[in-house]
């Protein structure tokens, strides 16, 4: 990303491409501590200052809206995308009444023909459905309508998604049913909730065989990860502690072997818990597994502290992770308020996204600065970050930063390091300012007595909060009633405050960043003060 040189314009440029599938990670490495990464940054910011254009990403370029009946085309056509793969698409099955009801009364009929003695009104029908987009906007040029309206008339179009939760038929017998859970991708705040509510909700089912596959995509092929066996009782108290029961990893996953080793295994419904890389690997099992016509069901729960996945309000973990992250600033800001023209920064995670260091400096309100990777800013010069700080310390005798790991990352120098699953490996955005600060406060001459926090793992690696625990509840359970419903290669997640599914694609066609021209991008900034730095 790059600045515009005029201030008023308001100009970005689109985030850049992904580096590889499913990841707009951007690849830098340097070492921060040198003096030639310095001198990589100064050239780098100098040809950061060049006009560019406005290029926001819009979904819509597809559509010829001089077409009269382009909506209908893009009605037909959402339809078509959002439609929830089935296994009766490649297998003759035929379903079966639902076991799963809560009314201890009731008696389940044998076939579909056959009467419950007593009705529950508590299935999903599956014409049932969630809107994704609630906003009507009257101008393209609304906080936040270039995103989301379309054409030259920014018109509101139905965007319609199916609604998650148990169906009356099922396509499983549940005494034959083996169930296994696979946590991938890094940790998370309420990995253990969703295992254990899986789990809970299985048993509900009557399915007795469940196993965790243990240490991510890795257990289906290294030796010596052996399954372990799942129960209501195994996993009754495991929500009080944070991780995963089962291990974590990233890397690895030859689909083929994956797919082989769920076929030996006997697996029916596979539960992928895990970010955009694992679910582009989860969909890629569906599909191999429709090719081999294999009777499995694969369904995913994003997890990601990041909340980089599309169309959702909030992945699990993220407002854990926000919470977490604010116990940092706090210690940073008491730090920093208490020491004489005291600053204090703190480096949060968030790789493409800024979502954490966003919400934590909004709820925060202790942050006169917040940077995150999606939006451009100069650190020297004229309306530079610095000009800005020794501001803060002249009127309020101190100043707090919060700095996403993404933010400024194109400043530095690249290289094309990479984590164990093709993740571009960053450069120490936190260190780097903060030996810029303190560089700059020492060549003018001014005290400055800055405290930098990284709090890292801290964030993630802890119990889910209230919130948090209820999505995992309901994401977990609804995973269960979308495999025994007889779907597959969906996701489970919530829109709009409603519980959905939704097809794997359409979730990771690109990693959810913030929107520079977002209204909460906007409370953001009127709640910091702080100016565009451009
Ligand atoms: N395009 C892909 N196709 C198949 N498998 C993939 C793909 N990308 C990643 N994976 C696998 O998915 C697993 C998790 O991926 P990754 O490490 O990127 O984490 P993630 O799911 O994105 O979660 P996090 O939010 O923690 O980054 C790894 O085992 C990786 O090998
Ligand atoms: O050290 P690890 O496990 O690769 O995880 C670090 C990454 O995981 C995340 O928390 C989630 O993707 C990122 O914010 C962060 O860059
Ligand atoms: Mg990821």
């Amino acid at each position: 990303m790059a600045l515009a040189s005029n201030p008023k314009a308001l100009r970005f440029i689109a985030p850049k491409p992904p580096g590889r599938n499913f990841s707009m990670n951007i690849s830098v490495s340097c070492l921060p501590h040198s003096k030639s990464n310095l001198r990589e940054y100064e050239k780098r910011e100098k040809e950061a200052s060049l006009p560019v254009e406005v290029k926001l990403s819009s979904p819509r370029k597809d559509i010829d809206f001089s077409d009269p009946n382009w909506k209908g085309k893009f009605q037909d056509d959402w339809d078509k995308r959002f439609r929830l793969p089935h296994i009766t698409d490649i297998l003759d099955i035929k379903p079966k009444p639902s076991p799963f009801s809560l009314k201890k009364s009731r008696t389940v009929p044998e076939d579909l023909n056959g009467d419950a003695l007593d009705t529950w009104n508590g299935y999903v029908n599956n014409d049932d459905r969630a809107l994704l987009k609630v906003i009507k906007y009257a101008s393209p040029t609304s906080a936040g309508a270039e995103a989301e309206c379309f054409g030259p008339d920014c018109s509101w179009i139905e965007q319609w998604v199916h609604r998650a939760g148990p169906r009356k038929e099922i396509y499983y017998e549940p005494k034959e049913v083996k169930a296994a859970i696979v946590t991938c991708g890094g940790l998370c705040p309420g990995l253990n909730d969703v295992i254990r509510q899986i789990v809970f909700t299985l048993d509900i089912y009557g399915v007795k065989n469940i196993v965790g596959i243990r240490f991510g995509y890795r257990g289906f092929f290294e030796k010596g990860l052996d399954e372990v066996p799942l129960s209501r009782k195994v996993v009754e108290n495991i929500n009080l502690a944070g991780g995963s029961f089962l291990g974590v990893s990233r890397g690895g996953g030859n689909i083929s072997e994956i797919v082989d080793s769920i076929q030996a295994r006997r697996i029916d419904m596979l539960f992928i818990l895990g970010g955009n890389g694992t679910h582009a690997g989860a969909q890629a099992v569906h599909e191999e597994c429709r090719r081999r016509k294999l009777k499995v069901s694969i369904i995913g729960v994003p997890k990601t502290i990041d909340n980089d996945i599309l169309l959702m309000d909030r992945t699990f973990g993220f407002d854990t992770a926000v919470e977490e992250a604010l116990r940092a600033i706090n210690s940073a800001y008491i730090e920093a308020r208490s020491a004489y023209h005291g600053i204090g920064l703190v480096k949060l995670m968030g790789r493409s996204s800024g979502f954490i260091a966003m919400h934590a400096s909004l709820s925060s309100g202790q942050i006169d600065v917040c940077l995150i990777p999606e939006v451009p800013f100069k650190v020297d010069g004229p309306n530079g970050l610095l000009e800005h700080l020794e501001r803060l310390i002249q009127d309020k005798g101190f100043a707090m930063i919060c700095i996403a790991e993404g933010a400024g990352q194109e400043l530095l120098q690249k290289s094309n390091a990479t984590d164990a699953s093709g993740n571009p490996v960053l450069s120490d955005s936190g260190v780097f300012i903060q030996q810029k600060i303190k560089r700059h406060f020492k060549e003018i001459g001014v005290p400055a007595d800055l405290k930098y926090i990284d709090p890292t793992y801290m964030v993630r690696a802890c119990r889910a909060n209230a919130s948090d625990a209820i999505l995992c509840t309901v994401l977990g359970q609804n995973a269960v009633h979308g495999a025994f419903a007889g779907f597959s290669g969906i996701t489970s997640g919530v829109c709009n405050t409603h519980y959905v599914y939704l097809p794997i694609p359409e979730v990771i066609s690109a990693p959810r960043t913030v929107d520079p021209n977002s209204r909460m991008w906007h409370r953001t900034l009127t709640s910091t003060g702080q100016p565009d730095f451009i």
